[in-house]
């Protein structure tokens, strides 16, 4: 392949014959897209074949074209990612399993001819899907709003008119349509199916495809057996072909322009999206919200049964109690939890974005940084600037040459010129601007191949001709310092060649040692001269052998900004901090101590090999730096670190962080990251400022405390009144409250309780993670729960004492509005005594919580004197009742702020609101 600075001969500019002139009218071409996906298969037909078909050429697409087949195929958009239409919505809030429940519940009620009670149950279930299908709604938009400001956006060859040049620009990613010509660089999703046309070292993960998870090398097929084999399996495993890169695949490492073969929904990927959507790793949140969800839902639906055989065997009553029974039931259900996880976090989320610049991506990733208490991190572009700045060059003798610099250049040049990688490699840049500062020439070199950086191998290779030396070709290798050197038999050392034996290496590696414990990021640079390889027989990474080290390269790379202040208040939040990078351990050492940051014994790569997955979740938990990490390194110390029980973060912007940003809890990166990392990410930081993390960690605990704040307090006044109910059922002659009343009063404590969604908590709780812990709200919720129905069976005390015939059918109006009353006062007193972590007195609660507690007292005590309170059931009370209760309100009160004080000394309290980790 051969390559010229003006864009001389190219090897596509040959084959590809259909220039802007011939291409045919958009109309008249048969639509590639179509038969792409079934009757005829575009993948065997020849390139030249292909692109006459698909109306396009190497080129790209003229604007008007493009614009004439966006309106033609629509947007580049998956089904998935269209907004969900509103019965769509609602019907999938039913399948929530609490509101299944209530479901089942209603058509028991209904079988055994209850209507009133299913019907109320019914009410609860349209109210619940309503609230939460329309704050889903409200959420999905504004993240939607959000993933906008990150958008991906690829680039696009294009031209303005049939006689102007192609112009390569950045189009968003749902602009694309087939017959687009797209450039492709590390760390680029694939935006769509393409063709390649030309690539260059280019190896993609397509693991969302075929679950394959090492990068697979692409390249364009001319071959026609093998053109021909493509055609004849037809659609089947297209993933598997070279010269097709799919959509939800990504580029790993290299370069290519391809052709968009087919957009949107006609995609494989779309296709396959059709089926059931992959699972997701089970993150933070699923083990707790989703863990505590099915606990409760399992002890419902004994419920039910319990009690209608309790009430069966020692009150001898049959079927009739079962409306009773499924009544409790309901009461026991907090049927509002998924609306105020909902709107907590979606609250939390929106307001994280206008304060902080923090885009949540996927809302149940909020409340998991609120657990996180390990965040790994990436070092360059992240902890660094990345824009490093050449410092030194040294020979392998270790003076100082610029020669070393000029090499190092030249493969800069020729890896970025020939791979023509959409976004430079910022050493590289860097390497190319020294050079150009010393007024360097680079041109004189003529460069037949390249082999472009590589993560994994650590290396990047340009194959120039030798000047003055007809079939000669000159490798210049340039990379870490270990991964040259394993290639190298000689070294360079004041311009002459000598021996490299282990004397020499060890020498070399302290050398490399001593610059990157300054701080340096470094390179070696090493090259070779060989007889011309046949153009037949590409260059490839076996060729790198028998080198020669012509030296050394040092560059500064400053740390952020903000990386010092940011690791400080993960500090103080009892997040820890670990630093993960393909760097050099010195260099990755002392950038870690430039952001104070205590790096301790630091452990490389080949360190985590030797480890077997036990062995490395204990040394992950002890270690801060892990160096010369690959991506597959990297996700191996997130996923050990997890499986030793952190929630654990993940903070990178490259190709070699996606392994990692897939394995952890919650993925983070910053704005500028590459476009993978960024789909990968369940946050963004739009803003430079690496400080926004502590605010999104703040967010994600105030939102987890303000759930465990919901649950605690939900949950114990709920298994208060279902104790008390069973006591009274089994003491009474008639049922304690109608199952209507039971709805009714649940109904209001539903309402009410959403307003914990817009709760203060304690700051207390937000200084360690907040992990909810079923144990801990379950101890809370058995308590105080007990002593919730201690004050209903004082109040039951109170009615025998004031309502005339008690112990007889005649007082159940009476008993029942007596109670009823008492339960939304309580209830409202709850909600009051028991809300923040820290202290009964500390911090006066927001306004809506004051209100719907205000709202549900009046409730509480006018309901019973309202016209509506004979189609409840309800009946007036004697004065001296209310005196009473008053008595019976003081001491609970009393009683819940003394039990409050305690627990919060206590060993669970002391943990926080939402329970720390243990
Ligand atoms: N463009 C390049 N050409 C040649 N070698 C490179 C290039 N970029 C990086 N290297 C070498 O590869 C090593 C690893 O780089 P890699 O990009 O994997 O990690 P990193 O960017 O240093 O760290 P981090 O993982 O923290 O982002 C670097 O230390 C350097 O020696
Ligand atoms: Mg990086």
């Amino acid at each position: 392949m051969t390559w010229a600075p003006d864009g001389g001969p190219r090897p596509l500019a040959r084959t590809a014959g259909p220039g802007a002139d011939d291409e045919p009218e958009p109309d008249a071409w048969p639509g590639a897209v179509e038969d792409f996906g079934g009757g005829r298969e575009t993948a065997g037909l020849p390139t030249l074949d292909f692109l006459r078909l698909i109306g396009g050429g190497p080129r790209g697409l003229l604007e008007s074209q493009a614009e004439e087949r966006l309106a033609r195929y629509g947007e580049n958009v998956l089904p998935a990612q269209r907004s969900v239409s509103w019965p769509r919505r609602f019907l999938r809030s039913v399948r929530d399993p609490f509101t299944a429940v209530l479901f089942c519940l209603a058509l028991v009620s209904a079988a055994v001819t209850a209507w009133t009670t299913a019907c109320v149950i019914m009410a609860l279930v349209v109210v619940s899907c309503v609230l939460r299908s329309s704050g889903e709604y409200r959420a999905d938009r504004s993240a939607a709003a959000l993933r906008d400001l990150v958008a991906a956006t690829a680039t696009v060859r294009r031209r303005a008119d049939a006689g102007s040049p192609a112009v390569a620009r950045e189009v968003p990613v749902d602009q694309l349509v087939p017959g687009d010509v797209v450039l492709l660089g590390p760390g680029d999703l694939i935006p769509a199916d393409l063709r390649l046309l030309r690539a260059t070292g280019l190896t993609v993960h397509q693991a969302a495809l075929t679950g394959e998870s090492a990068p697979v090398a692409k390249y364009p097929v001319e071959t026609p057996a093998l053109l021909g084999a493509a055609a004849d399996r037809g659609g089947a495993d297209r993933d598997a072909w070279p010269h097709l890169c799919l959509q939800g695949s990504s580029v790993a490492s290299g370069s290519g322009t391809a052709v968009v073969v087919a957009t949107g929904e006609r995609t494989r990927f779309a296709a396959g999206l059709r089926g059931p959507s992959p699972r997701r790793r089970a993150s933070a949140f699923d083990r707790s919200v989703h863990g505590i969800s099915w606990s409760l839902i399992r002890f419902m639906l004994l419920t039910p049964p319990l009690v209608f055989l309790a009430d069966a065997g020692l009150r001898g009553r049959g079927v009739e109690t079962l409306p009773f029974a499924v009544a409790v039931a309901v009461g026991l259900t907090p049927e509002m939890l998924p609306v105020v996880v909902t709107t907590t976090l979606a609250r939390g989320a929106s307001l994280l974005a206008r304060t902080s610049e923090v885009i949540v991506k996927r809302l149940p990733a909020l409340h998991d940084l609120g657990a996180m208490d390990v965040l790994c991190t990436d070092k360059t572009g992240t902890l660094t600037q990345d824009r490093p700045v050449v410092a030194c060059h040294v020979d392998a003798g270790g003076r100082d040459d610029p020669d070393v610099l000029h090499w190092a250049a030249v493969n800069s040049l020729w890896t970025l010129q020939l791979a023509e990688l959409p976004m430079p490699d910022a050493l590289d840049e860097a390497l190319l601007e020294a050079v150009e500062q010393r007024g360097d020439g680079l041109l004189d070199h003529y460069a037949v191949a390249a082999l472009p950086f590589d993560p994994v191998r650590r290396l990047a290779t340009a194959v120039l001709r030798t000047p003055g030396g007809p079939g000669l070709h000159t490798l210049v290798v340039k990379g870490s310092v270990e991964a040259v050197l394993a290639r190298c038999v000689k070294r360079r050392a004041d311009g002459r060649d000598g021996e490299l034996d282990d004397a020499a290496r060890d020498e070399l590696l302290s050398a490399s040692t001593e610059l990157a414990e300054q701080g340096l990021r470094v390179l070696a640079v090493a090259a070779a001269e060989r007889p011309a390889k046949p153009g037949s027989s590409p260059y490839a990474e076996s060729d790198e052998y028998g080198l020669t080290l012509l030296g050394m390269v040092g560059l500064r790379d400053a740390a952020a900004d903000t990386a010092a202040a940011a690791v400080t208040a993960l500090t103080r939040r009892s997040v820890t901090v670990k630093v993960l990078t393909g760097d050099h351990p010195g260099t990755a050492a002392r950038a870690c101590r430039d952001i104070g940051l205590d790096p301790g014994e630091v452990v490389t790569g080949d360190t985590v090999d030797a480890l077997d997955d036990d062995a490395l979740a204990e040394l992950a938990a002890t270690t801060t730096v892990f160096a010369r990490c690959t991506p597959t390194h990297k996700a191996r110390v997130v996923r050990a670190l997890r499986a030793g029980g952190h929630v654990t973060g993940f903070l990178g912007d490259g190709v070699n962080d996606l392994p990692a940003l897939d394995a952890c809890d919650v993925g983070i990166c910053p704005r500028d990251a590459t476009a993978v990392a960024r789909e990968a990410a369940d946050v963004v930081l739009a803003s430079k400022d690496l400080t926004a993390i502590d605010h999104a960690v703040v967010a994600g605990r105030r939102s987890s405390a303000n759930i465990a704040t919901y649950l605690r307090i939900a949950l114990s006044s709920n298994l208060g009144n279902v104790i008390a109910m069973l006591t009274a059922a089994l003491l009474l002659p008639y049922l304690p409250m109608l199952p209507v009343q039971v709805l009714v009063q649940n109904l209001c404590f539903d309402a009410a309780q959403l307003a914990f969604a817009y709760d203060r908590p304690a700051a207390a709780d937000l200084a360690r993670p907040a992990v909810l812990r079923p144990r801990a709200i379950l101890r809370f919720v058995t308590g105080f729960g007990l002593i919730n129905a201690l004050a209903d069976i004082a109040t039951f005390g109170v009615l025998a004492l004031s309502v005339r015939g008690f112990a007889t059918g005649d007082g159940q109006a009476a008993f029942q509005s007596g109670w009823f009353t008492e339960n939304l006062l309580t209830q409202a007193l709850v909600m009051v005594l028991l809300r923040t972590g820290r202290g009964v007195a500390e911090g006066r609660a927001p306004g809506p919580i004051r209100l719907t507690t205000s709202a549900l007292a009046v409730i509480g005590i006018l309901l019973p004197l309202t016209p509506l309170a004979p189609a409840l059931g309800f009946t007036t009370l004697p004065l001296f009742y209310y005196a009473l209760l008053a008595a019976v309100l003081m001491s609970y009160g009393t009683a819940l702020v003394m039990a409050k004080t305690r627990y919060d000394a206590g060993p669970v309290g002391r943990q926080g609101l939402a329970g720390s980790k243990p």
